[in-house]
């Protein structure tokens, strides 16, 4: 059988994207995937070509261009598809050079700085006819399906709410003002960074298991940073429905309390709450691999969900410069990054321009509600990363 090749690109060589990279080289069929196959074509870096040549000798690939630029990578007319890991500030001018070349693009979450950016390059994608996605990797997990397809079969009832945290504890002083995870400059804060994973489960247990969603009412607090950025926020979201009654939906992150508060990995961070039952997702919510299903006739299914591959996943890449956090990649692990990359793929073979999971329609809507929770709590980002005008130099 032939298979269905996609030639990646990658933009920006920095943490993520080196964990996404090893990824691409786990074989498809690690996990049952015998139809398609990734194959990295060529990465960039910002700064140097030398930067860009040494990532990809970093994560194992030979054969693949090295680019000291992006400009030169959206040119390569051998890229098929390009992944965007910049920070979240950069999402928009980095998405709109990719569509602008004619590239389909993943791109790294939170998908843009505000629903505006993200508007607009729905639509360019749209008029360009290429396929785009937002990165939001955890949705494509097998816990991710079968957790949905528990809630549309039924197995917990009329689902009424859904509490959602991914929280960690970050000591004073070890974040300085220009890191990524605070900067305005770069869009940082909990809510962009690791709230969009609580929101995550919240819209895909309660807005995309409904067949007509309706957008949330959004009632939010966020306590600030140093940087003036978030760093301690709750949000709760009333979902509208014509029958059962509105369903709410509770995301938090912090940097002050820990969803695993004792390090066990057995305190539940998601718990999807029905009149017939709840299922439990344990922490970390952005990689979980272990649910608990438990109904109200007390029979209970507890299930564990290891990251398949044959030990060519990396460690995870915590966000903080691993100076906080660790590891939690059993040994020959992939990191699950792969998901994603396949819904690329298959979208792709079959002709389609978004992902069958997570439409653009909903990406968008999860953005509307992180500007109404920075509209809410005055959480500010400079102008050059808030605009719709392109192209902008961004001011470092
Ligand atoms: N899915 C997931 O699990 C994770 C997703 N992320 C997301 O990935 C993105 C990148 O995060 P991460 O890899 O941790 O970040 P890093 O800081 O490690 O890497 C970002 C890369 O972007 C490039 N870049 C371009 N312009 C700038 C700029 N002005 N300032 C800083 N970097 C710039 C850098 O240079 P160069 O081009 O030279 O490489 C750098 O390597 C974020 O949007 C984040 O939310 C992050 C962690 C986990
Ligand atoms: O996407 C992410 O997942 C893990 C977090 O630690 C990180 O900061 C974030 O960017």
């Amino acid at each position: 059988m032939s298979k269905y090749q996609l030639k990646w690109g990658i933009l920006a060589v920095g943490g993520i994207a080196e964990t996404f990279a090893r990824d691409l080289t786990v074989s498809p069929e690690t996990r049952g995937v015998k139809d398609i196959e990734h194959i990295i074509v060529a990465a960039a870096a910002s700064s140097s070509q030398q930067r860009a040549q040494a990532f990809l000798e970093k994560v194992g690939v030979r054969n693949a261009k090295a680019y000291g630029s992006y400009k030169e990578l959206v040119q390569d007319s051998n890229v098929d598809i390009i992944y965007i890991a910049t920070p979240h500030s950069h999402h928009y001018q980095h998405a709109m050079l990719c569509l602008e070349a004619g590239k389909n693009v993943l791109c790294e979450k939170a998908f843009t700085t505000n629903a505006a950016q993200a508007k607009i390059l729905i639509e360019k994608a749209r008029e360009k006819n290429l396929f785009l996605m937002e990165a939001a990797w955890t949705r494509y997990f097998p816990i991710s399906q079968y957790v949905r397809d528990q809630i549309r079969s039924g197995a917990i009832g009329t689902v009424q709410r859904t509490f959602a945290d991914l929280s960690s504890i970050v000591p004073a002083g070890v974040l300085k003002e220009d890191n990524r995870l605070i900067s305005p400059k770069l869009a940082g804060g909990v809510l962009l960074d690791t709230c969009i994973y609580s929101l995550t489960w919240v819209f895909q247990t309660l807005y995309s298991t409904q067949d007509k969603p309706s957008p949330p009412q959004v009632l939010s607090s966020a306590r600030k940073n140093i940087a003036g950025t978030d760093e301690h926020t709750s949000i709760l979201l009333t979902f509208p429905r014509q029958q059962g009654g509105d369903a709410h939906g509770i995301a938090t992150a912090s940097m002050h309390v820990a969803s695993d508060a004792d390090g066990t990995g057995s305190l539940p961070a998601v718990r999807v709450q029905g009149t017939d039952g709840e299922i439990q997702i344990f922490h970390p919510c952005f990689r979980p691999t272990k649910s608990r299903l438990a109904r109200s006739n007390g029979k209970t299914e507890e299930k564990d969900w290891p990251q398949l591959g044959p030990g060519k996943g990396s460690g995870w890449w915590n966000g903080f410069g691993n100076e906080v956090g660790k590891s939690n990649n059993a040994e020959g692990e992939g990191h699950g990054m792969f998901w994603e990359a396949d819904e690329c793929a298959y979208a792709l073979k079959d002709g389609h321009k978004e992902s069958r999971v997570q439409m653009l329609a909903e990406s968008l809507e999860v953005m509307e509600v992180m500007d109404e929770v920075r509209r809410q709590n005055g959480i500010v980002f400079p102008h050059d990363i808030e605009t719709t005008d392109y192209p902008v130099e961004i001011a470092r």
